[in-house]
């Protein structure tokens, strides 16, 4: 250990400011969901693109748990375990393919990614990309965004009850278990690098992935956000390339 390293508090201060500047739930796309303004093509492109997120969040966390050391290996297999479910048809994944009923979308619609946007797709490889080619240390750092994700899953909740009556209610089940689950992987996340920080330096590298995290989340919704051109000049989906390779 080294005298100038910051204390637990002061490091917890600024991941904590950090994310109160940059998490997604500034961003304006994510403003105007919580606050009804989306249309309803608008709500299915986000859970068809977020779809995409969570569908690669247990990849990453593999390639994670390829890295870590043993007791951290067991701990994060909870995780996996989590997004996957005990068997098809439960799990987190499953939840979120029940938000994409609720929406309207059905299981071909998503597994194709016929609605996903390219930047999003981008902006989620570019984290798995990350998780893959640094030590596992940074990958760890950069779930920390998690420390705020679950203070905004009450209130996507509440706004989708409020704002998006017509969304089946049996589809939100999936914020509510986030909203307990995102806090218990943050600390199990934060008591792992703590365990393991020597200097100072390892550190900022928390912070500098849960920088790069921020811009993961808020890439992904200026994907959504982008101008909303006529239909021929819009971004490609997944539907447009698999017609184009004959698909
Ligand atoms: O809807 C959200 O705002 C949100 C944010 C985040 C996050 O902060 O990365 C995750 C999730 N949801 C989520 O559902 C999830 O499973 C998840 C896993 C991770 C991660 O980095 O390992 N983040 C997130």
């Amino acid at each position: 250990m080294t005298a100038d390293l910051w204390t637990d508090a002061e490091l917890e201060r600024r991941l904590e400011a950090l994310l109160a500047r940059r998490y997604h739930h500034l961003h304006p796309f994510n403003a105007r969901m919580h606050a009804g303004q989306l249309s309803p093509d608008e709500l299915r492109e986000w859970v068809a693109s977020r779809y995409y997120y969570q569908q690669c969040i247990p990849v990453k966390d593999s390639l994670l748990m390829a890295k870590l050391p043993e007791d951290a290996r067991r701990e994060w297999l909870t995780r996996v375990q989590y997004h996957d479910g005990p068997a098809p048809g439960q799990g987190g994944l499953e939840a979120w393919r029940a938000l994409g009923r609720a929406v309207g979308l059905g299981r071909d619609t998503l597994d194709t990614h016929a609605l996903l946007r390219p930047g999003a797709r981008f902006a989620t490889d570019a984290y798995v990309n990350f998780v893959r080619d640094r030590p596992w240390f940074d990958g760890v750092a950069s779930s920390l965004t998690e420390l705020y994700a679950h203070r905004i899953m009450p209130v996507r909740t509440v706004a989708f009850e409020t704002h998006y009556p017509w969304v089946e209610p049996a589809g939100l089940a999936y914020f509510r278990s986030r909203a307990t689950q995102a806090g218990v992987e943050a600390s199990g996340a934060l008591a792992l690098l703590r365990a393991h920080t020597r200097t100072h330096e390892d550190q900022r590298r928390i912070v500098r992935a849960v920088q790069f995290k921020c811009e993961v989340l808020w890439s992904l919704l200026d994907s959504l956000d982008a101008a909303r051109p006529p239909a021929a000049a819009r971004p490609l989906t997944g539907q447009h390339l698999a017609a184009e390779v004959g698909a």
